[in-house]
C-alpha cells in the first residue's frame, strides 16, 4: 500500500479538493432525512403549507448541491487514478529498460506485459473506487451513525448487533478469496504466454500441424483460469446476498421496534422515517465498503507484482568510471567463466582470447558451445561469474552501460526490426544520421537494391517484427544499422546465416573496407564466412579449444578440422 500513498503524494491538492466536495456531498445527503422528518412532523401533520414549501426548496437545493459535488468528485477521482496508472506504467517501463537479461528471464516477458497492462488497470479501477467511495462511504457511515444515535439512542442498539455481524461475514468471505486471486494472476500470465507463443509462432505451428495440440494447450490453461474465476465469483455471489439479507433484517428490526416506540409516544413518525433512511445510508455504506474490500485482495496481488518489478535492482549496473571511453576497441577475454542463474553447468569455462582492431576475429564452434554467450557478456546483458572482460584495458563493468554499448555495433543472431520505416530502423544506430549515411550503410550491407526496389525506398514501412521482410533482408538491415553507428567494435552474431554465399562474400568485403580501424568480431557457423579471418577462436563446450588462422588450425586443431570437413568436400580444402 506504501506504493499507492507514494503515488498519491503529487496529487495532494486534488485529493484535498476531492475531500472537500465529498464532505459537502455527504453533509447534503445526511441533511435530507432530517428535512423529511421536519416535513412530516411540522408540515404534513400540522398542514403547514408554508413550511412544506420552504422545506421542499431546502431539499431541492441540498439534492442539487449533492449532485454537483458528486460530479466534481467523480471527475477529480477519474483524473487522479488515470494519471497515477499512467505514472506507474511509465515507471515499470523505465525499470524494465534498466533490467539485465537476468531480470527479464526471472520475470518472463509475458508476465512483464501483464504487469504493465492488466495489473495497472486493476490498480486504476481500485483507485477510482477508493477515491470516491472509499472516502464518501466512511463519511456517510459516521455521520449516519451520529444522526441515528441522535435521533433515537434506543433504536441504535440494533446497530450494535448488526454492524459487527455484517463486518465479520464480509471479512471472512474476502479472506478466503486472496489465495484464489493470487493463483488467478499467475494463471493469467500463463494464458498470455501461450497466446503470445501461438501468435508469434503461428507459421511453425501450422507447418508442423500442431494447431490441435496448441488448442488443447490453450484450452487447458484457459479452463484452469476459468475454474479459478468461477471459485472467486462464487464467493462474490455469496457475499452480496448475505449483505442484502443482513440489511433487510436490520431495517425490519428497526421498523418493528420503531413502531412500538411510536405507539408508546416516545418517538414521532417523522423521526422513524428519518431513522430508517439513516440506517439505509449506514448499511449502504457498509455494502459499498465491502465492495472496496472485495477489490482489495486483487489490488494487493497486483500491487505486489508491481512492487516486485519496481524493487528489483538490475544485476548489471553502470560502472564506477563514467569518464572511461572506448577509443581503440581492443577486446580481451581473461579466464572468463559464466553460468546462467538457476543453471547448474557453466556455459563458459576459462575463456581467454584477444580481438584486435583492424582485424577480423572469428568465433566458431558447435551449437550450444557458448558463442552467443560471449557476445552477451561483452555487451553486459549478463556479467561474467569469474574472470575479466576488458576493452581498451578497462573492465567492461567499469564503463557506464551507455559508454560501453555506444561503441559496440551489435548484430544479433535473430535480426530484430521495429515497426517503423527502414530509415527509422537504421537510425537506431545513430539518431542524427543523414540519408546519405543511411544509404552508404545500406550499400555496405548489400541492402540498397531491395530497399530501392520498394516504392518508398528508405521510407518503406516495416511491419511488426519485420514481417514484410525476408530473413536475409532483415539480416542485412540489422548489419546496416550497426554500420550506421560507426562503432569501435563490431559484434556480429551469426549474422550471415540467411545470406547466400555471394551476398555473404560481398557484405564481408564491404565490411572489411568500412571497418578498417575497428575490431570486427564475427560469430559464425559457416566456415566460408570466417575462413579469411585474421584469427579464429574455436569454442568447444564452453572452452577455447584453439585459436589461430585457418591454415594454422587446419594443421593442429582436430575440432576445427572436423567442422571444416563437415562443411566442405575434401577437394575444396586443397
Ligand atoms: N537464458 C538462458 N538460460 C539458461 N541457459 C541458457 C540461456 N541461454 C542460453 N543458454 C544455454 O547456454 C548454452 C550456450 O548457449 P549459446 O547461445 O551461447 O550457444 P551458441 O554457441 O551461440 O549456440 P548456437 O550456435 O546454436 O547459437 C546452451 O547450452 C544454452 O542452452
Amino acid at each position: 500500500m506504501r506504493l499507492l500513498w507514494d503515488c498519491l503524494k503529487p496529487y495532494k491538492l486534488a485529493v484535498f479538493a476531492l475531500l472537500l466536495f465529498l464532505i459537502i456531498q455527504s453533509a447534503c445527503e445526511i441533511l435530507l432525512p432530517t428535512l423529511v422528518a421536519g416535513l412530516i412532523n411540522q408540515g404534513i401533520q400540522k398542514a403547514d403549507a408554508d413550511f412544506i414549501e420552504t422545506t421542499g426548496i431546502y431539499m431541492l437545493l441540498a439534492a442539487i448541491a449533492a449532485m454537483i459535488c458528486s460530479l466534481a468528485s467523480g471527475l477529480i477521482s477519474a483524473r487522479i487514478s488515470t494519471r497515477i496508472s499512467s505514472d506507474l506504467r511509465q515507471r515499470i517501463f523505465f525499470k524494465v529498460q534498466e533490467f539485465s537479461s537476468n531480470e527479464i528471464d526471472l520475470f518472463g516477458v509475458s508476465s512483464l506485459i501483464t504487469r504493465t497492462t492488466n495489473d495497472i488497470t486493476r490498480i486504476q479501477t481500485f483507485l477510482l473506487y477508493l477515491l470516491k467511495m472509499g472516502i464518501l462511504t466512511p463519511l456517510m457511515m459516521v455521520s449516519g451513525i451520529i444522526m441515528a444515535v441522535f435521533t433515537s439512542g434506543k433504536l441504535s442498539l440494533v446497530l450494535i448487533v448488526t454492524l459487527p455481524v455484517m463486518s465479520f461475514v464480509i471479512a471472512w468471505i474476502l479472506a478466503s478469496m486472496i489465495g484464489y486471486y493470487r493463483s488467478m494472476q499467475a494463471q493469467f500470465d500463463l494464458l498470455n504466454l501461450v497466446l503470445r507463443e501461438n501468435l508469434t509462432g503461428i507459421r511453425v505451428i501450422r507447418a508442423f500441424k500442431q494447431a490441435g495440440h496448441e488448442m488443447e494447450r490453450f484450452e487447458g490453461v484457459n479452463s484452469e483460469y476459468t475454474r479459478l474465476s468461477i471459485h472467486t465469483q462464487r464467493r462474490i455471489g455469496v457475499l452480496m446476498p448475505a449483505v442484502t439479507v443482513l440489511m433487510s433484517i436490520t431495517t425490519v428490526t428497526v421498523m418493528f421496534f420503531g413502531s412500538r416506540l411510536i405507539m408508546n409516544a416516545t418517538m414521532d413518525v417523522g423521526s422513524l422515517v428519518a431513522y430508517v433512511q439513516y440506517i439505509n445510508q449506514i448499511l449502504l455504506s457498509v455494502m459499498m465498503t465491502s465492495m472496496l474490500f472485495m477489490m482489495y485482495p486483487r489490488l494487493i496481488t497486483s500491487l505486489t507484482r508491481i512492487v516486485a518489478v519496481l524493487e528489483t535492482r538490475s544485476s548489471v549496473v553502470d560502472g564506477c568510471r563514467p569518464e572511461a571511453r572506448i577509443h581503440t576497441g581492443i577486446v580481451e577475454f581473461k579466464q572468463v567463466c559464466f553460468s546462467f542463474p538457476q543453471a547448474e553447468a557453466a556455459v563458459l569455462n576459462n575463456v581467454s582470447f584477444t580481438a584486435q582492431p583492424n582485424q577480423m576475429t572469428a568465433i566458431i564452434g558447435s551449437t550450444g558451445s557458448g558463442k552467443s554467450t560471449i557476445a552477451k557478456l561483452l555487451l553486459r546483458f549478463y556479467d561474467a561469474t569469474a574472470g575479466q572482460i576488458l576493452i581498451d584495458g578497462v573492465d567492461v563493468r567499469d564503463y557506464t552501460l551507455h559508454n560501453l554499448r555506444e561503441k559496440i555495433g551489435y548484430v544479433p543472431q535473430k535480426a530484430v526490426l521495429f515497426s517503423n520505416t527502414v530509415a527509422g530502423n537504421l537510425r537506431f544506430g545513430k539518431r542524427s544520421a543523414s540519408r546519405e549515411e543511411l544509404l552508404k550503410a545500406a550499400g555496405i550491407a548489400q541492402a540498397t537494391e531491395f530497399i530501392q526496389a520498394k516504392e518508398a525506398g528508405l521510407d518503406t514501412l516495416i511491419a511488426q517484427g519485420g514481417a514484410n521482410m525476408s530473413g536475409g533482408q532483415k539480416q542485412r538491415l540489422a548489419i546496416a544499422r550497426a554500420v550506421v553507428k560507426k562503432p569501435a567494435v563490431y559484434l556480429l552474431d551469426d549474422s550471415f546465416s540467411a545470406l547466400d554465399y555471394t551476398t555473404d562474400r560481398a557484405v564481408r568485403q564491404a565490411l572489411k573496407a568500412e571497418t578498417k580501424d575497428a575490431t570486427l568480431i564475427v560469430i559464425a557457423q559457416r566456415i566460408s564466412t570466417i575462413i579469411h579471418a585474421d584469427r579464429i577462436v574455436v569454442l568447444n563446450e564452453g572452452q577455447v579449444a584453439d585459436a589461430g588462422s585457418h591454415e594454422e588450425l587446419m594443421e593442429r586443431c582436430g575440432i576445427y578440422q572436423e567442422i571444416v570437413r563437415s562443411q566442405f568436400q575434401q577437394e575444396e580444402l586443397r
